[in-house]
């Protein structure tokens, strides 16, 4: 899978430090001051002229990494103001912390000290990383809440930088943690203008509430890729599940290793039916089936065929009722159509083996969907089960069984809460202890469980192989592509790579990148018809024009 750029988990990030440190190669007061500089670096690319910064730092590493920004902005000419703790941290923060002293005093991190603090131009939180697993208490969660208040909901003053990451977030699960007493000592959220995260994106920055928390968000080279790329081949890291990916949207997110999405969507295209025939006629590029429901609830599986056809299957017919045709007898003309009314009739169609991908649910009905369901999972074949076909999957005898790595089940939460009650309830549950139970945690399960590709939909849309492959495409900055419809255009679009002969997991990766970027080229105002006409220009910009031909 070369979709997007590796996520570390927490663990995983200490796993791969502490190696780093064993070999001798390098020090933790090395790294330290590496991730220091790092911060201090993208703050003065922002704000070229020194001017006032407060600096919160906290127990651990992180409040370590905190003295560092605050001598190197010093050094630069700002002014600080430093508020700390009154603890023995590790040697490598008390280190740092001493070397801080010799500049300047610290102040005690109360909620009273911060209230008081002067005026400065930017606050930085150096409070908690990713280190965190349990909730902030008494005085430093009192720190916390001020924070949230004063830096309200991103308009607030001063701009917020995040060391790592805003201060009490989960960084496996993007959850905040809560004490488990008393709404009063409810995390109010953090809301920072940038966030400098260390050698990879951990889950929490992409998932649930990380996005919004997070701000802009930078990930800075420590020097640890050597350890990092060392790990799978040494077995030295007990935790190395399959990769977790981070599917990049161009917006907000700058990394230095960021894998170009436009030679990832290439390759995934090229590994198509078409490769290799660079003349090939329309069945060569897949002939896609869209079923449609009875009169009156057309409109989604032709959004899902459109998307089909824009997506680049050769052909694609849409099978509502024979009763219904008349009400699809509009454009595209390019779409072909023909009747389907039972299960019978449905598998005789399925034995043209030039049919090589299904859409199932789209306006379908539950009754239809689950009276076609069997035939649909007897055939085996690729193919999309979306919303009402979620449905009736929920309720029939054989749930979880019965599904292969070649279909692509899409719910949103409350599709995915009918498929998985137990995942869906502990997914709800309060995140009291880091890690938190996570939304790829979820989905991991659930696609093991089935068997199938599973994609949650949501601002944050996470998808899992039954293999424990995953990745995350967060698509915060495009709240418009929550709109009626987009559903059943992320549906055909995959529908249409799966005709293509793309794999399941990598059609479901490629199309959710392109349905956010087409929603994203559109800009507010988008109805779920203008994202498949959003899709030539796309695969001109991402020089996927060439597609088919090596
Ligand atoms: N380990 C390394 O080599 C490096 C770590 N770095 C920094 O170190 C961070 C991780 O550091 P740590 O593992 O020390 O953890 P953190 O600095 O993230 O702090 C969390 C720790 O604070 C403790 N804590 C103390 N009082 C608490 C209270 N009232 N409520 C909740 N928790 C409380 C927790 O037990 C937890 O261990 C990273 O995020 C990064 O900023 C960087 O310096 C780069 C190098
Ligand atoms: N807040 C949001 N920001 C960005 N994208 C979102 C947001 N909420 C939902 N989406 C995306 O919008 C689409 C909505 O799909 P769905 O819920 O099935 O709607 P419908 O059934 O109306 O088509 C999905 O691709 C989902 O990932
Ligand atoms: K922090």
């Amino acid at each position: 899978m070369l979709f997007g750029t590796e996520i570390l988990t927490t663990a995983q990030m200490r796993a791969i430090e502490s190696a780093a440190m064993v070999s001798g190669k390098v020090s933790g007061l090395t790294l330290m001051e590496r991730a220091g500089a790092a911060v201090a670096g993208e703050i003065r690319l922002r704000w070229p002229k020194p001017g006032r910064a407060t600096v919160l730092c906290g127990p651990g590493n992180n409040g370590g990494d905190g003295y560092v920004i605050a001598r190197l902005l010093a050094q630069a000419g700002w002014q600080l103001h430093v508020l700390g703790l009154d603890n023995a941290p590790g040697p490598d923060a008390a280190e740092m912390k001493r070397r801080w002293r010799r500049i300047g005093p610290i102040a005690p991190l109360t909620e009273a000290g911060l209230r008081q603090s002067p005026a400065s131009d930017i606050c930085i939180d150096a409070i908690f990383g990713t280190g965190l697993t349990r909730p902030p208490e008494g005085q430093i969660a009192a720190v916390l809440r001020q924070l949230g208040r004063m830096t309200g909901d991103g308009e607030g003053y001063p701009c917020l930088v995040a060391v790592d990451c805003p201060s009490g977030l989960c960084m496996d699960s993007g959850e905040w943690l809560h004490p488990d007493h008393g709404e009063d000592t409810a995390p109010v959220p953090l809301h920072a203008g940038l966030t400098v995260a260390f050698d990879s994106p951990k889950p929490g920055h992409l998932l649930q509430w990380g996005p919004t928390a997070c701000g802009k968000l930078m990930i800075a080279d420590i020097g640890l890729r050597h350890w990092r790329e060392r790990r799978a081949d040494t077995r030295a890291d007990a935790m190395c599940p399959p990769a977790l990916r981070a599917i990049w949207p161009e917006f907000p997110v700058r990394d230095s290793r960021m894998v170009d999405v436009g030679s990832c969507a290439r390759i995934a295209l090229g590994k198509g039916i078409s490769a290799g025939h660079p003349a090939g006629h329309k069945y060569s590029h897949g002939h896609a089936l869209v079923v449609a429901g009875p009169a009156g609830h057309g409109g989604a599986a032709r959004l899902a065929a459109r998307a089909a056809l824009r997506g680049g299957a050769g052909l694609v017919t849409l099978c509502p009722p024979a009763a219904a045709m008349a009400e699809h007898a509009g454009p595209p003309d390019a779409l072909m159509r023909r009747g389907l009314d039972n299960a019978t009739q449905m598998r005789a169609m399925l034995t043209d083996p030039r049919i090589t991908a299904l859409c199932l649910g789209p306006g379908c009905g539950v009754n239809r969907a689950a009276g076609l369901l069997p035939v649909v999972l007897d055939h085996a074949g690729p193919c999309v089960l979306d919303a009402d076909a979620l449905t009736a999957l929920a309720q029939a005898p054989h749930w979880p069984g019965g599904l292969s790595d070649n279909c692509v089940l899409t719910p949103h939460a409350g599709e995915f809460a009918r498929l998985f009650p137990d995942l869906d309830a502990r997914l709800a549950e309060t995140p009291m202890r880091g890690p938190a139970f996570s939304r790829t945690d979820a989905l991991r399960e659930a696609a093991s469980r089935c068997g199938a590709v599973v994609l949650l939909k949501g601002p944050d849309t996470v998808i899992a192989a039954p293999d424990g492959q995953a990745c995350i495409h967060s698509a915060s900055d495009v709240p418009w592509l929550a709109t009626a419809g987009t559903g059943d255009v992320l549906a055909g679009l995959i529908t249409g790579f799966l005709a293509r002969g793309i794999a399941a997991f990598e059609a479901a990766a490629l199309a959710v990148l392109l349905h956010a970027r087409a929603a994203r080229r559109f800009g507010p105002g988008l109805i779920a018809d203008d994202l498949p006409e959003q899709l030539p220009f796309l695969f001109r910009e991402l020089g996927l024009d060439e597609w088919g031909r090596k």
